[in-house]
């Protein structure tokens, strides 16, 4: 997906740590959705108490022309050291679900919808490896960031006409710290 430039996005110099809190579904709420049993909303038993139906996780959203919800697997370089992040980016016209596969924690920084960003509400979490993530339409984020291995993601975002990637720069140099 080409992400269209939005705004400046060159690195700024003036660094500001960014604490990375645990994600919870409280916290996660103003941005998306946390995948996982216990954040589901309706539980219950299927195929005679054999399986459990974490039911309806994720507002998956798809808008626009042509427009479709599409599964895609990423497969994600893990980063390395110290983790400085100074872009987001949104999707407009949809959600998007990150899913991993292989129990592998990841970084989330995401930052409130609209058309300019606001600092405020720019916040990092820390998945616990069996968590997955949905992002609302239009709300910030920075690109998937892996820790530790190589990872695979369920991809759960959308297909259609209209270009669906923005990027936009952050006001400075965001540190998470040494992973
Ligand atoms: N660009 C792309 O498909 N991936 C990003 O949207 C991302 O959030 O990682
Ligand atoms: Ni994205």
């Amino acid at each position: 997906m080409a992400c269209g430039v939005y705004g400046l996005t060159v690195e700024p110099a003036a660094r500001v740590p960014l604490k990375v809190e645990p994600l919870t579904k409280a916290a996660f709420a103003p941005y998306g959705d946390v995948i996982e049993p216990a954040s589901a909303s309706k539980t219950y038993p299927i195929n005679n108490g054999e399986t459990m139906r974490y039911h309806d996780m994720a507002a998956i959203q798809a808008n626009g022309s042509n427009a479709r919800p599409i599964v895609s697997i990423f497969e994600s370089k893990p980063v390395r050291g110290s983790i400085n992040v100074h872009l987001l980016e949104r999707h407009p016209y949809g959600s998007q679900a990150f899913v991993p596969l292989d129990g592998q924690t990841f970084l989330v920084v995401v930052a409130a919808p609209g058309d300019k960003l606001d600092p405020s509400t720019i916040k990092a979490f820390i998945t616990d490896g069996k968590q997955g993530v949905n992002y609302h339409a239009g709300v910030w984020h920075h690109p998937v960031l892996t820790l530790g291995k190589t990872t695979n993601y369920l991809i759960v975002d959308r297909s259609g006409d209209e270009p669906n990637c923005q990027e936009i720069g952050m006001p400075k140099t965001y540190m998470l710290g040494r992973y």
